[in-house]
């Protein structure tokens, strides 16, 4: 597994305000998609193309396509979602399947709810968004689960990570025979008992749209 902190200012930036406490939620999602836009230029480095042959107004040349089949971008429910726009910004003909997820807050288990994903993933690049990498669990689960329907290549892009979550990522998906990355805008220094990142950003999905049920 390859892990790749963005080193960025902007990126740098455009996260310490979203850490802040104070950053209300229409400032926070459009800073999240900001952020998410920087990040998939990195996530996006190995991106399958093929040669094109095009004619400029000059003369022909041969550039580059998306390759086929075309990547299939994942956000995972609810949170994810507030990263999809600034991903699709620069992938716009990705094709876009969902996987609803939730980490119970005891236990710190990850469930999923809800799966929209095509049955036949079979050679294809996958790219995973979730913003926050806390214990792992979650993204270990989604990233086998895209394995197991065939996916070659996956690259998760995250806001947060912490070490704890990627040690268990490495782990448990070691037996995996796919390449897979993450792409984070920082790598923070812990979990707390809770199982929230610290120093963090607080609760993702939350921040984005508010208290669950509440
Ligand atoms: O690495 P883990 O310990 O598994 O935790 C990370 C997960 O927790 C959050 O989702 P949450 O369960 O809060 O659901 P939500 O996106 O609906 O808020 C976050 O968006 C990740 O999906
Ligand atoms: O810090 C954390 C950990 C899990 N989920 C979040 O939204 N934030
Ligand atoms: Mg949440």
């Amino acid at each position: 597994m390859r892990i790749q902190v963005v080193d960025h200012p902007l990126v740098a930036h455009k996260l310490t305000v979203l850490r802040d406490e104070t950053t209300d939620s229409p400032t926070f999602r459009s800073l999240a998609d900001e952020l998410v836009t920087l990040l998939a230029y990195e996530a996006t480095r190995d991106v399958r193309v093929e040669d094109s042959d095009i004619v400029t107004p000059v003369a022909p040349t041969t550039g580059v396509k998306l390759a086929s089949p075309r990547p299939l971008v994942v956000p995972i429910l609810r949170a994810g979602l507030g990263m999809l726009d600034g991903m699709m910004r620069l992938l716009p003909t990705a094709e876009v399947g969902f996987l609803g997820m939730v980490r119970n807050e005891a236990t710190l288990e990850a469930s999923t709810y809800a799966e929209r994903l095509p049955d036949d993933l079979s050679g294809r690049q996958c790219y995973v968004l979730d913003p926050m990498l806390a214990t792992g669990g979650t993204l270990a689960a989604a990233i086998r689960f895209l394995v197991d329907r065939g996916a070659n290549d996956i690259t998760a892009v995250c806001l947060l990570a912490a070490p704890e979550g990627c040690t268990r990522l490495e782990k448990e998906l070691e037996d995996l025979q796919v390449p897979v990355t993450v792409v984070t805008a920082a790598m923070d220094e812990k979990l707390n008992d809770k199982g929230y990142i610290v120093p963090g950003l607080g609760d993702a999905g939350d921040r984005l749209y508010g208290v669950a049920g509440g």
